[in-house]
């Protein structure tokens, strides 16, 4: 079965939609270039919400590690998601597992960014978009991804209910990860929206 992260979310109402649509995860982003930032208040308000067994992501981007841990010590992450360029060394001082973002395009090596990362629970794929850091709904071409990665993959990037079945046949990741692709506006997620998604991942048949 092919696990769902559900990123983005700043509201209590869709953090209880999206899990009890059936989420394994659910992204909560500290970058505050995003329109989907959450402060540690805020963070700490809609995980008050969040029933168990649903794994907590903490999403930065070129953080300094005192950010980070600040973030670390107040709001009960289980994961630590890297979008930025931070070093191996920098992921992995915190002691928790993280996912390590890579943006792909043709010629980024993918290979070798896994050696890079070895440590890294996962490698999270999203698309190249100049100028930004991730979360545009944009897609990029799956036959870059390397069939034999090392890491499980976490496929995103301008997933949505309409392509989420075809890019699971054709990657076969580990998960998906959605944000743009279930939302009403940017930071609000569409109940509809991410019901669909869920359902086509949990009935494909592969
Ligand atoms: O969500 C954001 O605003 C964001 C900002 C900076 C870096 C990453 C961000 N989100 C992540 O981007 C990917 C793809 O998102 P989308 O589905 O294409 O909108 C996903 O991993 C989000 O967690």
């Amino acid at each position: 079965m092919t696990r769902i992260k559900v990123c983005g979310l700043t509201r209590v109402a869709d953090i209880q939609f999206v899990a009890a649509s059936g989420a394994d995860a659910i992204g909560l982003v500290f970058y505050e270039k995003s329109p989907r930032y959450v402060t540690i208040a805020q963070a700490q308000c809609l995980l008050a919400a969040l029933p168990p067994f649903v794994s907590v992501v903490g999403l930065f981007v070129n953080a300094s590690a005192e950010a980070v841990r600040a973030v670390q010590q107040q709001v009960a992450l289980d994961v630590l998601q890297f979008h930025g360029e931070e070093s191996p060394e920098f992921c992995r001082q915190f002691g928790r597992p993280y996912l390590k973002a890579i943006r792909v395009k043709a010629g980024v090596d993918l290979l070798q960014c896994a050696a890079r990362y070895a440590d890294a629970q996962a490698l999270l794929l999203d698309a190249y978009v100049e100028g930004t850091h991730g979360g545009t709904g944009e897609s990029f071409d799956w036959a870059l991804i390397p069939h034999n990665l090392p890491l499980p993959v976490i496929l995103s990037g301008g997933l949505h209910p309409g392509n989420v079945a075809a890019a699971i046949s054709a990657v076969r990741p580990y998960a998906v990860d959605v944000s743009s692709g279930v939302e009403a506006a940017k930071g609000i997620k569409d109940a509809a929206k991410v019901a669909a998604f869920i359902n086509e991942v949990k009935h494909i048949e592969l």
